[in-house]
């Protein structure tokens, strides 16, 4: 068996992708998970701890029983809109459950560290792409919340041996290129998941928030990231991590933007399907234009993306999300 990895939040859509490669790696997975939006059906190697991050005890135990060589931290609320109504949920699910983590990390003196941030913590952004010294303007609570878990990461590591990649993902799509896992929390509502179900008629429509921005067809643009290729750059931050000397953050984005209407006029192509589109307001907290600029990334951790194709990702997510409805998984 290789190394120890814990992984908390492995049972959700992009941890479980992760341990799934992790465990094709070799290494030996511990993933750490109060299953609230995640699923142990979804870990498909491994062992599952059912545990909440809040509980500091449950999670020195787990330290204390293993000898972690490293530690990915997925485990977090994850909706722009739910942060905006209960902020202090997500202050205290991202921020200070992270807080608690870091204390085991001490306690403990595991020194490698692969933390989950977001492209949120940059906020209304003139550069576009974006490079990661950019300013970080994080406007609502969800980004602010990983930005200051980035902040204690940062100073903790100033002061000790933790060696650390934060990854900043951009918008996360697609399922498992054999069809075994993909997104399944109950209130996901992204684009290209909530365009899938429109196509496959489980939702009437799909409602456009917002279509006066200034961008290429006034609807919001995104970089959109297959979560095959996300996961690997995490193998390749653990390969990294191994040798390191210096601490990293970096964007997890292709570099392309696609708008709105451009998404869902891809999933009506791919399934075949033209279901309606409403053109409604703004959704309050989106920012216009988010894409990475994802040199840095390529050149620190030779990581090499082979999903880039917008067609590639819809056709995953659609593949999956059929799979849910005929296994009744929906
Ligand atoms: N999905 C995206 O587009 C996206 C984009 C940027 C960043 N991220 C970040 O990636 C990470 C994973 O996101 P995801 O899309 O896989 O979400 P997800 O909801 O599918 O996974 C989160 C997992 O964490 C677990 N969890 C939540 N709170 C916990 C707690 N207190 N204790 C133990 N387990 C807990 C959940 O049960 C779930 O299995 C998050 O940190 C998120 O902020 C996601
Ligand atoms: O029904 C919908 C859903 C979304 N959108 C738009 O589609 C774009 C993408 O939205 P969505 O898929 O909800 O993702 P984001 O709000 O961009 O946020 C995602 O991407 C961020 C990083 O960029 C992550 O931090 C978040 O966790 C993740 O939800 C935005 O312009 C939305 O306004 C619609 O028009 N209609």
């Amino acid at each position: 068996m290789g190394e120890k990895i814990l992984v908390t939040g492995g049972a959700g859509y992009i941890g479980s992708h992760v341990v799934k490669q992790l465990s094709q790696l070799g290494y030996d997975v511990v993933v750490y998970d109060n299953l609230s939006t995640g699923s142990s059906t979804a870990i498909l190697d491994g062992k599952l701890v059912i545990g909440d991050l809040a509980n500091i005890e449950q999670l020195f135990q787990v330290f204390a029983q293993h000898q972690f060589g490293a530690v990915f931290h997925f485990a977090a609320s994850i909706s722009v809109p739910e942060s905006l109504q209960q902020p202090l949920a997500y202050y205290s699910n991202n921020t200070v459950n992270t807080l608690n983590l870091l204390k085991c990390c001490q306690k403990f003196q595991v020194n490698k560290l692969i933390f989950s941030s977001t492209a949120a913590v940059y906020g209304e952004t003139n550069d576009s792409p974006v490079i990661e010294s950019a300013p970080t303007n994080p406007v609502n609570p969800y980004g602010k919340s990983k930005l200051m878990s980035e902040t204690m990461i940062r100073d903790y590591s100033d002061t000790s041996d933790l060696k650390y990649v934060i990854l900043r993902y951009f918008n996360v799509a697609g399922a498992d290129i054999s069809g075994r896992i993909g997104q399944s929390g109950k209130k996901a509502a992204h684009l290209i998941k909530v365009a899938c179900d429109a196509a496959l008629g489980i939702r009437n429509a799909v409602n456009i928030f917002g279509t006066d921005y200034p961008t290429v067809d006034g609807t919001g643009v995104r970089d959109y990231i297959h979560v095959e290729d996300l996961a690997s750059a995490h193998t390749d931050a653990l390969s990294y991590l191994e040798n390191a000397t210096e601490n990293q953050i970096l964007n997890c984005g292709y570099g392309k933007g696609y708008s709105v209407r451009e998404v869902l006029s891809s999933v009506q192509q791919v399934s075949g399907v033209n279901f309606p589109i409403i053109e409604t307001g703004r959704r309050k907290g989106d920012p216009a234009c988010v894409v990475a600029c994802g040199d840095r990334i390529k050149q620190i951790l030779d990581w090499q993306p082979r999903y880039n194709c917008l067609e590639t990702i819809v056709r995953s997510t659609l593949d999956w999300e059929k799979k849910k409805l005929k296994h009744n998984l929906v």
